[in-house]
């Protein structure tokens, strides 16, 4: 079987080699310039708990923020498909999200969340667990024939119940150019329920689960520092770039051969939920604006910033982008030193050297990183 163009992008060497750069040419020819991305995950019910009340009950699942920024950020042209399933109790199916992309609709149940936050004042460690989860239902998986039968630029493989199987995600990697994934839909183990409150979520070691032998075909992986252990981001940078996100620190991006520091862009975090979701997308649309990687991970910082400013999938002015809030000082700076950073990115600028968004050059950039 032949290997996906994401394959073969993700396996190109940093330094030039003449070959691959035309083999990588024709893929591009083969692939096309259209911009449409691939959106696979399902939206959920989250209900917020705080000492044993409820104190919100929100649209969830990492499809509906992800979506959520790609509506708000990508580039005009650049349209996507989203896969998800709900069931017939779904109550957002109008919330401004998913109304522009519905869902499948299944009879099972849509999933859902409980998160319980604890009483604590912000935590002193950046990296605590903030939340615990309990898995409530679950809707039916995501099987293979529930992709289009057509070709997209990029992918983004964002479940949280479990939904995404490895069967799915081998589809997505046949069907786009280069395929995004949260670790949290690889990863998630849900024990037994018990006594109607629902599954804990826990994690497994990425390498022991049958997507690991799919991470070579994968561009980026993005985890939590809370995931980043199960990830073993040592064994997976050998095989595709390896985001972890840092909650208030920003985030670190590791490349076989080099990493990067990414800083954060300041917040007053309301509800930390759909932070990594939401990072994750804004990184999707920087590299759709032709930013390299670690530009892009920084517009990832921003909608991370923005999404735990807000409770629930978050309203984004449409002027955002253009305005202080990212020539905010702080971002400003961080830019100047990842531009120094990307020249040393080897493989990553490899991999986006042969992207059609690259094709798309500066314009993005300019716009977003110089205010
Ligand atoms: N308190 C915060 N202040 C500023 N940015 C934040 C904050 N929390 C999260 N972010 C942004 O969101 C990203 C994802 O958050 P993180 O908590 O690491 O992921 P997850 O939601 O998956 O646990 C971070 O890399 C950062 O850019
Ligand atoms: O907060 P985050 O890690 O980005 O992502 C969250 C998931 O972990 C959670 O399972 C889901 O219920 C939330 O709606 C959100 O998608």
């Amino acid at each position: 079987m032949a290997p996906s163009p994401a394959a073969v992008a993700a396996a190109m060497p940093p330094a030039a080699d003449p070959e691959r750069e035309e083999e990588a040419e024709q893929q591009q020819t083969k692939w096309g310039a259209a911009l449409e991305g691939l959106v696979v995950g399902s939206y959920c019910h989250d209900v917020l708990l705080r000492g044993g009340r409820v104190v919100g009950e929100t649209l969830g699942g990492a499809a509906a923020f992800v979506s959520n920024v790609l509506d708000a950020a990508s580039p005009p042209e650049a349209s996507f498909a989203v896969v998800s399933k709900v069931g017939p109790d779904f109550a957002y199916a109008s919330a401004p999200a998913p109304a522009r992309h519905p869902s499948l609709l299944c009879p099972a149940p849509t999933t859902s969340f409980h998160a319980r936050f604890s009483d604590a004042v912000a935590s002193p460690a950046a990296h605590a667990p903030d939340r615990q989860l309990r898995r409530v239902h679950a809707c039916d998986p995501i099987y293979p024939d529930d992709l289009p039968e057509r070709r997209f630029a990029y992918g983004l493989a964002v479940g949280v119940a479990g939904e995404v199987l490895p069967e799915t995600l081998e589809r997505m990697i046949r069907l786009c150019r280069a395929v995004l994934v949260d670790a949290q839909a690889l990863i998630r183990a849900f024990d037994a329920d018990g006594g109607g409150g629902g599954a804990a979520v826990r994690h497994m070691a990425l390498e022991g689960t049958p997507y690991a032998r799919l991470l070579q075909r994968v561009a980026f992986l993005k985890a939590s520092s809370e995931e980043a252990p199960y990830v073993g981001v040592e064994t997976a940078r050998r095989r595709c770039c390896v985001i972890v996100t840092e909650g208030r620190d920003g985030c670190r991006l590791y490349w076989e051969g080099g990493e990067a520091r990414v800083a954060p862009f300041p917040a007053v975090q309301v509800d930390p939920t759909g932070a990594g979701d939401s990072y994750l997308a804004g990184f999707a649309v920087g590299l759709l604006w032709g930013l390299s990687a670690t530009d892009a991970a920084l517009l990832g910082n921003f909608f991370g910033a923005a999404a735990v400013s807000q409770v629930g999938v978050p309203t984004f002015h449409p002027k955002m982008l253009q305005g202080k809030a990212w020539a905010h000082g702080k971002g400003r700076r961080a830019a100047g030193r990842i531009q120094h950073q990307r020249r040393r990115c080897g493989r990553v600028d490899a991999w986006a050297r042969h992207h059609p968004w690259e094709e798309m050059g500066d314009r993005g950039c300019q716009t977003n990183t110089r205010g």
